[in-house]
């Protein structure tokens, strides 16, 4: 079936945010267009000598580092009630040092810092669009910015190969995505604990961010299917970690699901709470310096829980699912399916022992996430 002139329109969007998501993860600038302003980005963490004089060279006004509140408030700079601020770059902040403001796990090595300057005024919406895009890029959370006037950074964005994305496209872009999200295979794969399971794949049609939903047996459409959403956990499901519950939560999931005669369970590319594997990592080198699962996340820039659940809701949905029963201790699941259409008629418990090296995390989540633990 070919695409209406609608569709094709939605899909360029979501290429151009996949597009500026790849170029900083490599290290390259990306132009953010919002309104008659815009803004010339560079994810700090992969800022180096060499991409800070380009950013310098744009010739607008010079770059500010950003950072979110959480960041901020871990090197006392003062709150301004946005979601972001901006540091005036000083003479003696160089790339190493910059790229030490973003990341939370040199702190212990060069706690004396500033002091800083926080540029006044309103903040430009083209920052916390640029840290959302970070986020999605799966880097941490601060960019290096340049402001310009729209018309020079689409002129610039043409003469040098920069990326160039909308305020409305990238914080469309998640929602975008999960709609656009297809099946594109689907095969049996029997499993220890359940032989009749089919897994299907799900990717969006912009070759964006992929789902699987593990069906196990032929559960009834027109009655509420027993269900879980396991945000992937490379280090606790395929290795083993005992930092976390994830592994046997996801076993667990798979034989009572068996046992109760079909379900299904949504593996979802959510890896660290949806900040990332390497940012789980850096969250982890905090952790083992004393701070909890939560204040881990805040320091190093991030909300505590950075997941959506849209694209849950639209596998569900696509699978003729419309009511289940979630295996979970999370309230934030169940609400985060409800929003997007999906009835969870009951929610079932999905507790198991906690061991030495997990108890901490355990706890936190009872005590400052609301888990019924
Ligand atoms: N950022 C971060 N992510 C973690 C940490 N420990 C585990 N995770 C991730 O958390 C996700 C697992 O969460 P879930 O199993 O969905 O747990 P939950 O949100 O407590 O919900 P339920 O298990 O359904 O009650 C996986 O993506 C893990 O990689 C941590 O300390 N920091
Ligand atoms: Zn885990």
């Amino acid at each position: 079936m070919s695409r209406t002139d609608a569709q094709k329109k939605e899909l360029k969007k979501l290429r151009n945010v996949d597009r500026a998501i790849a170029d900083l993860r490599r290290g390259l600038p990306v132009v953010i267009i919002a309104g008659s302003e815009a803004s010339v980005v560079l994810a700090t963490e992969m800022a180096f000598a060499g991409e800070l004089k380009e950013l310098e060279n744009l010739g607008g006004t010079p770059p500010v580092l950003a950072l979110t509140a959480h960041r901020a408030n871990v090197l006392h700079i003062k709150p301004t009630g946005d979601p972001a601020v901006r540091l005036k770059i000083e003479a003696w902040m160089d790339a190493p040092l910059m790229r030490a403001l973003a990341d939370a796990t040199h702190d212990l090595d060069q706690p004396f810092r500033g002091p800083f300057t926080r540029l006044k005024g309103d903040l430009p919406e083209a920052i916390p669009a640029a840290i959302k895009l970070a986020k999605l890029a799966r880097l941490l959370p601060s960019v290096l910015s340049t402001d310009l006037a729209a018309n020079v950074a689409i002129e610039l964005a043409k003469s040098a190969d920069y990326s160039t994305v909308t305020l409305a496209d990238i914080s469309a872009f998640e929602a975008t995505a999960a709609v656009h999200l297809k099946s594109v295979a689907a095969a049996h794969v029997p499993l220890q604990s359940a032989e009749n399971t089919v897994f299907h794949a799900f990717r969006p049609e912009d070759g964006g961010i992929e789902h699987l939903a593990i069906l196990v047996g032929d559960p009834n459409r027109h009655e509420p299917v027993l269900a879980r959403l396991h945000s992937e956990c490379f280090t606790g499901d395929l290795i083993g970690s005992l930092k976390c519950d994830c592994g046997e939560q996801l076993r667990g999931a798979l034989k009572a699901i068996s046992d109760a005669g079909g379900g299904v369970l949504l593996y979802l590319a959510q890896e660290g709470r949806g900040i990332g594997l390497i940012n789980k990592l850096r969250a982890y080198k905090l952790q083992s310096q004393g701070f909890d699962t939560i204040d881990a996340n805040e320091r190093l820039g991030f909300d505590a829980d950075e997941r959506v659940f849209q694209p849950a809701a639209e596998m569900f949905l696509q699978l003729g699912f419309k009511k289940v029963r979630l295996m979970t201790n999370n309230p934030e699941k169940v609400d985060g399916l409800e929003r997007h259409g999906i009835e969870v008629v009951e929610r079932v418990t999905h507790k198991f022992p906690s061991n030495t090296h997990n108890e901490l995390y355990l706890a936190t989540k009872r005590k400052r996430s609301g888990h019924y633990l």
